[in-house]
């Protein structure tokens, strides 16, 4: 949990946003609400503040039994919507082709979640978790892609309940869209799937 937030000033920005929508804060029903929030903003946004990379250093030097492709797919992904704090939740799947180093496949989602656990927007997150990785393992190429539902566009707004939003964020080798679409195949999504699926039938 996040150290550096502070508790007392979110919840009384709390006790402020009940009253401002017509709530009483001193009902019974609500007084342990202000310190909920707060204690959910600490989770939130844990990730304010700390630098991801300390997740990387644990990488070793490629081995002889190291494959071309690494692939982690289907990495929970929270996140906060910068513009109305609220969630956005789906799906992250990280490849990368090593350069000299590789890492232990649980870094990946510790960077992510280090990353998400900020105010966000997706594209920037996916930009940022690319980033995170070219810079510590300097790899030939790295490819995030993230799916994702907002809260702010499912439950308020244009109410699209069903909308999942996808971005690709690229570096090196797999900014090809040769590469990506080895990759999107094996994931199942875009123009690969739908070549696998057609060479099926
Ligand atoms: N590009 C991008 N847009 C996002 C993301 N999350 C939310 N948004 C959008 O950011 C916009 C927020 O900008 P505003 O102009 O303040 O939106 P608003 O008047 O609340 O807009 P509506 O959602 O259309 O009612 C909305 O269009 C959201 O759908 C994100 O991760 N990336
Ligand atoms: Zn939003």
């Amino acid at each position: 949990m996040n150290e550096t937030v502070d508790r007392e000033r979110i919840a009384a920005a709390v006790r402020e946003m009940l009253s401002a929508i017509g709530s009483d804060p001193d009902s019974p029903e609500l007084a342990s609400t202000p310190f909920r929030v707060a204690d959910a903003y600490a989770e939130f946004f844990a990730g304010v503040g700390t630098d991801p990379a300390g997740f990387l250093s644990d990488a070793v030097p490629v081995g002889a039994d190291t494959g071309e492709l690494v692939l982690v797919r289907d990495i929970a992904l929270r996140s906060m919507c910068e513009h109305h704090l609220l969630p956005f939740r789906g799906r992250a799947h990280v490849a990368y082709r090593p350069g000299s180093r590789v890492v232990g496949l649980s870094a990946i989602p510790r960077v992510i979640d280090t990353l998400a656990a900020r105010p966000q927007v997706q594209e920037r997150l996916g930009e940022q978790i690319a980033q995170t990785l070219e810079d510590g393992l300097a790899p030939a190429g790295v490819l995030v892609v993230l799916e994702a539902s907002h809260g702010c566009v499912s439950d308020r707004g244009v109410r699209q309940a069903d909308a999942v939003t996808m971005t690709v964020a690229s570096r090196g080798v797999l900014a090809d869209p040769a590469e990506q679409a080895a990759i999107f195949a094996l994931l199942g999504c875009g123009s690969g799937a739908v070549a696998t699926a057609e060479a099926d039938r």
